[in-house]
């Protein structure tokens, strides 16, 4: 575990690997944004939890990998915000509306903290375990080789549901339409 101290925005950010890189090997790794709600009170209304939980098990399973845990509770709002979001979504907000009605945009995270993490922890081509063609553009946008997308369609469950499709429909999330449908709670 790294920690790092974010200089422009005060966040101190971890990085996690897990075996031993080569040089210039395309490492299979996730960029995780903070989720308090989701990632340590197993809160339903999100994926976010399990999507963590699985890039673990899946970077054990290849016996190689590294997460960058980034501080950036709620798409960059803050959980106070996302608090309150939740509130405006009770009502019958969806994701987007919610921040919007806030006076935020739909998501305001920036990546550029991931240029030293990466550096620090030796990797410079990646496979990337993501739904969000964001996070991808992003990195390549550094000079980041994302040498391939591992989708990570997980916990789908009757309370984010609809949380899902707003990511699908709204935030250019790839997720295939299964993922909405196959009624396993
Ligand atoms: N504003 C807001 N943020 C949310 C809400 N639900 C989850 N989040 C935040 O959304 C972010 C999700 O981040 P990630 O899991 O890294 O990524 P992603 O953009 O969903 O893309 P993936 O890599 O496909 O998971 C976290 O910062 C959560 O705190 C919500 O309803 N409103
Ligand atoms: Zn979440």
């Amino acid at each position: 575990m790294h920690g790092f101290e974010d200089l422009n925005t005060g966040k101190e950010h971890v990085a996690l690997t897990y075996g031993e890189f080569e040089p210039n090997q395309a490492v299979l790794g996730r960029i995780h944004s903070e989720c308090l709600t989701g990632d340590a009170l197993f809160s339903l209304r999100c994926d976010c939890g399990f999507q963590l939980q699985t890039a673990m098990q899946n970077i054990a399973e290849a016996g190689q990998g590294f997460i960058l845990y980034l501080r950036q509770e709620g798409r960059g709002i803050g959980l106070l915000n996302k608090i309150k979001a939740y509130e405006l979504q009770d009502k019958g907000a969806n994701t987007v509306e919610a921040n919007e009605k806030l006076g935020f945009p739909a998501d305001m995270r920036q990546y550029d903290m991931i240029i030293p993490m990466l550096e620090k922890i030796g990797v410079d081509k990646v496979k990337l375990m993501t739904n969000n063609p964001r996070k991808v553009k992003a990195m390549q946008g550094f000079g980041i080789e994302v040498v391939e997308r591992v989708p990570l369609q997980v916990g789908k469950n009757r309370y984010n549901e609809s949380y899902l499709k707003t990511k699908s429909t709204k935030l250019g999330h790839m997720m295939s339409e299964h993922h909405f449908t196959d009624g396993k709670d």
